[in-house]
């Protein structure tokens, strides 16, 4: 009777096993087959590590294929001024000279990469932490009157780090990328994120989502703008109430939007639903339609 009681319980336990193992397997196959989202967030959200943490936490419970792109322009600005340096913006863009570039490589690839590699293990995820050199992923031309700082160039064919990015995906990784990449001559070159951002997605096929600390673009009355086509973003650079880093942001978005043809959103990532929502394709913060 026992001996008949065990092999039930044995077989059970095997069919249970088996049914576990096969929705594992669907699970996987409508990760890797689902559309990619390139989710890039602005530097800021290191000075609030709850928000970080929030933040991962929404990429781990969203079930989608992310890769993320950070910024840490913060850190940056904090760690040019700790070196005695004076640095400065035009159009939203890091003027960087040659003498700067050890230290905002350690700010983006090192100590930011590596803080956001560590809170995204802290939520679960099988992060790892990659830069735009690795691959490497995407071809950069070099803005002469902005010194050591590239802007990602239209590629035909697909780099070796964008494979990289894809078989890391397929294998339930988390990539997470800083925006430090490579000009022609194989140098260091500062990228701004919103523009690494939309070169990966675009690379990747992939769909946008710009997280920022601001929970839209706002127009000149400080409200949100929603839902705008791409002839209405175009418009709107124009506007004078898009400045500094919206300018970049927004340029970064259009072009993503015109090349791969798919929506691109500037959402906030203060609020955590706000970002699950985001990602799983809900139309919150700006969306721009195509
Ligand atoms: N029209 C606008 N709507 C929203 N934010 C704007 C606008 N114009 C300028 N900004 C500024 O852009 C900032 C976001 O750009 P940036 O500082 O580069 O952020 P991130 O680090 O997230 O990329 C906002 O914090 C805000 O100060
Ligand atoms: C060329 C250029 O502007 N590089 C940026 C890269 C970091 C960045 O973009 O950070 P945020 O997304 O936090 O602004 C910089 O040096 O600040």
């Amino acid at each position: 009777m026992v001996c008949l009681l065990q092999r039930a319980l044995n077989g059970f336990l095997v069919a249970f096993q088996l049914a576990l193992q096969r929705s594992l397997i669907v699970e996987q196959r409508s990760m890797t087959s689902a559309v990619i989202k390139v989710a890039k967030v602005g530097g800021a959200i290191l000075d609030n590590p709850q928000a970080l943490a929030a933040f991962l936490q929404a990429i781990a419970v969203s079930q989608v294929p992310v890769v993320l792109v950070h910024g840490g322009g913060t850190t940056v600005d904090q760690q040019l001024q700790q070196a005695g340096f004076i640095s400065e913006k035009v159009n939203g863009q890091r003027v960087t000279a040659v003498e700067h570039m050890p230290i905002i490589t350690g700010a983006l690839a090192g100590t930011t990469n590596k803080k956001i590699v560590a809170a995204a293990h802290g939520a679960g995820l099988k992060a790892v932490g990659l830069s735009l050199a690795d691959g490497p992923m995407c071809a950069l031309k070099r803005v002469a009157a902005l010194g050591c700082v590239g802007e990602p160039m239209a590629n035909a064919e697909k780099l070796p780090g964008v494979e990289l990015l894809q078989l890391l995906l397929s294998s339930g990784f988390f990539p997470i990328v800083s925006s430090i990449g490579l000009d022609q001559d194989q140098t260091l070159c500062n990228v701004n994120a919103d523009y690494a951002a939309a070169a990966i997605a675009m690379a990747l096929n992939a769909e946008l989502l710009l997280f920022s600390d601001v929970p839209a673009i706002l127009d000149g009355h400080n409200n949100p703008i929603n839902e705008i086509s791409l002839a209405e973003a175009r418009l709107l650079l124009s506007q004078p109430f898009i400045q500094g880093g919206m300018q970049v942001k927004l340029k970064a978005a259009i072009l993503a939007a015109e090349r791969s043809r798919r929506s691109t959103a500037i959402a906030g990532w203060a609020d955590a639903q706000t970002v699950v929502a985001v990602l799983q394709g809900e139309c919150l913060g700006t969306h721009i339609r195509v």
